[in-house]
C-alpha cells in the first residue's frame, strides 16, 4: 500500500469498475453518433481539466467513431473542498465547435457550477448539438439541474479523489475513486 492510499478511507469504484462502465458509456455514444458521423458530421469531445482528462482519455478510446478532442480549464474549487462559486476560465478550446456535435466529458457534477457556466459558454458558440457525459454525478440536494445524458456511477455525497479528482492537486492519478480520509481536509 502506498502513502496515497493510506488517505483512502473506503474505496468506490475499483479500476475494473471503472473501466466497464466507460466502455459501456464509449459504445452508447457510438451507437448514438454513428449516424452522424456517417453523414460526415463532426463529433467534438470536450474535456474540462483538469480534473476529467483522465476520463475523457479512456472514453476517447472506446468510441469507435472519428472524433476531435479539445480541452478547456475552468476553476471553481481552488484547492480546497468547497465550490468557491467563482468559475473562471483558464484555458479556451483550440477550435471551433460552431456545426459541430459537442460531448462534454466531465469527471464530477457536484453543485452544478461548472457544468452550468459551461453548457451556456458553448451553447453561444452554436455547435450542431451538445451533450454531458459524466463519470460521476454526486447525490447531494444543492445541485443545479444539468441535463446529463450518460451517467457513469451516482455517488454519495462524500469527497472523492481519484482517477483525475484532487485534493489539493493529488490522488489524481489513483487508479480508481475513493472517499478521502476526513482529516486529511480537516
Ligand atoms: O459541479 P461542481 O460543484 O461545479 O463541481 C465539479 C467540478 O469540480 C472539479 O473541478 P475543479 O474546479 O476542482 O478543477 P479541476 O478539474 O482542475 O480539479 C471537477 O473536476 C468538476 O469539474
Ligand atoms: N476531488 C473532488 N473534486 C470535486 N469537485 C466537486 N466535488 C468534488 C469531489 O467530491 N471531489
Ligand atoms: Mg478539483
Amino acid at each position: 500500500m502506498s502513502s496515497v492510499d493510506q488517505d483512502v478511507e473506503e474505496i468506490l469504484y475499483t479500476e475494473d469498475e471503472i473501466k466497464q462502465r466507460v466502455a459501456e458509456i464509449g459504445a452508447a455514444l457510438t451507437e448514438e453518433y454513428a449516424e452522424r458521423a456517417a453523414r460526415g458530421e463532426e463529433i467534438v469531445l470536450i474535456s474540462v481539466l483538469r480534473g476529467a482528462a483522465i476520463f475523457m482519455a479512456d472514453l476517447a478510446r472506446e468510441i469507435k467513431l472519428p472524433v476531435e478532442m479539445d480541452y478547456m480549464a475552468i476553476s471553481s474549487y481552488g484547492s480546497g473542498t468547497k465550490s468557491s462559486g467563482v468559475v473562471r476560465i483558464l484555458k479556451d478550446l483550440s477550435s471551433e465547435i460552431s456545426g459541430k456535435h459537442v460531448i462534454v466529458a466531465e469527471d464530477i457534477l457536484d453543485s452544478g457550477l461548472t457544468l452550468t457556466y459551461l453548457l451556456k459558454n458553448l451553447a453561444s458558440r452554436e455547435p450542431l448539438s451538445i451533450e454531458v457525459a459524466t463519470l460521476l454525478r454526486k447525490n447531494t440536494k444543492a445541485q443545479a439541474k444539468i441535463d446529463c445524458k450518460h451517467v457513469g456511477f451516482e455517488c454519495p455525497d462524500r469527497f472523492i479523489v481519484g482517477y483525475g479528482l484532487d485534493y489539493a492537486e493529488k490522488y489524481r492519478n489513483l487508479p480508481y475513486i475513493g472517499v478521502l480520509k476526513p482529516e486529511i481536509y480537516q
